[in-house]
């Protein structure tokens, strides 16, 4: 997508072949790019949330990946890298799919070849992404437009998100917001309802950012605002993203996500995930049993960045001296309160037999890795 009307994404190589970022932590106030090298810069850039979102995460992880072959190729330089970038954050699962998906590639090659097989599949990783992002959109645009066709002439499809699931979130594109950048560009009128998203305000920060800069009308919302607007009938759609969604269709996402289910259940207001098959974890089912939930620091709801009047960007403390947050970052919505999941190979219903239907292959193959096969 476009910053001042120049082509951006989120991870790219440079004309010699660095990677290079967009520093998260400094939007919307600052842009700030920065190069990742060694494994280290990978992991802490990831694990510090400088790049965050499932899909992103797992690209990032897989130049990691990269970057750590051209210095050392060895199987334990592999395995340890693994395992490195692994633990850095545990919900998105994007994270572990690239890393295997790395490792299954490079571990039966010589060393020799696997710095530039590396770099290979990284880079089509990130273009595999910025496409299934790209039909997701395709696929969400059909939904838009049935509402848009049922309102009265000229009058926006509101559509409610939460977090950050746009093109930040992703390579291009995001998944939550490519339906709603395809529906801008085929005319349909559309408003955005935006969930600031405490505690890191990935609403407040880069969801207004990126559709400030894309020209998309949209309010920012508090988070608790969402079901009284569902209740006036001011909210035709949500569409969320997904850091995980299980085989029987349950939708891990931050932290909030469940409560924008319930109310949109409770109005009879469509809840859409939209879901790169990549951001399936075939392995699980229960996701409120088997989803670990990252629990991050609670600093972050003590305290809120923002810029002063001076222009700096500072952290401010909101509540008392000696009042500990406590600071689970993703929730997990139970597959019946959601509506349908918005894939690259179409709208699918959240069940263990849709699923299985339209993603069969993948299902297959992620069953036989298990087993060794
Ligand atoms: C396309 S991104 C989907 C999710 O990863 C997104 O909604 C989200 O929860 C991101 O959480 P974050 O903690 O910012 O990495």
């Amino acid at each position: 997508m476009k910053i001042d009307g120049k082509p951006f994404r989120s991870i790219w190589r440079d004309d010699a072949g660095e990677v290079r970022i967009i520093d998260q932590r400094w939007l919307p106030h600052e842009l700030r790019i920065v190069p990742l090298d060694s494994r280290e810069d990978f992991a802490t850039a990831i694990r510090d949330m400088w790049v965050r979102g499932a899909p992103l995460i797992g690209a990032t992880a897989a130049y990691g990946v990269a970057c750590q072959m051209r210095r050392d190729a060895s199987d334990a330089a592999l395995s340890e890298t693994w395992e490195i970038l692994h633990a850095t954050r545990p919900t998105a699962i994007n994270l572990r799919w690239a890393l295997d998906e790395m490792d299954r590639v490079l571990r039966p090659l010589p060393p020799g070849d696997r710095a530039a097989a590396a770099f290979r599949r990284a880079d089509e990783i990130a273009e595999e992404d910025v496409e299934i992002n790209r039909r997701i959109g395709e696929n969400g645009l059909a939904l838009i437009r049935e509402i848009a066709a049922a309102k009265p002439d000229g009058a926006p499809v509101n559509i409610l998100t939460h977090c950050n699931a746009g093109w930040p979130a992703t390579v291009d594109w995001g998944t939550a917001t490519s339906p709603i950048y395809h529906a801008m560009e085929a005319g349909i009128a559309v408003h955005v309802f935006v969930d600031e998203t405490r505690p890191r305000n990935q609403g407040a920060q880069l969801t207004a950012w990126e559709l400030n800069s894309a020209g998309v009308p949209h309010s920012l919302i508090v988070d608790n605002a969402g079901g009284h607007l569902m209740q006036h009938g001011e909210v035709d759609l949500v569409i969320v993203g997904t850091d995980r969604t299980t085989a029987r269709g349950d939708v891990c996402n931050k932290i909030g996500t469940y409560l924008k289910a319930l109310a949109a259940k409770a109005n009879d207001v469509p809840f859409y995930v939209a879901l790169p098959s990549p951001t399936i974890d075939w392995t699980v089912t229960d996701g409120l049993r088997e989803i670990p939930i990252e629990e991050r620091d609670g600093a972050e709801i003590t305290h809120v960045q923002g810029r002063d009047d001076q222009g700096r960007i500072t952290t401010v403390q909101i509540s008392p001296d000696g009042t500990e947050g406590r600071n689970p970052a993703f929730d997990v919505t139970p597959a019946e309160l959601v509506t349908g999941l918005i894939t690259e190979r179409g709208i699918c219903s959240a069940n263990a037999d849709a699923m299985a239907q339209m993603f069969g292959d993948l299902k297959n193959a992620a069953q036989d890795r298990r087993h060794g096969g």
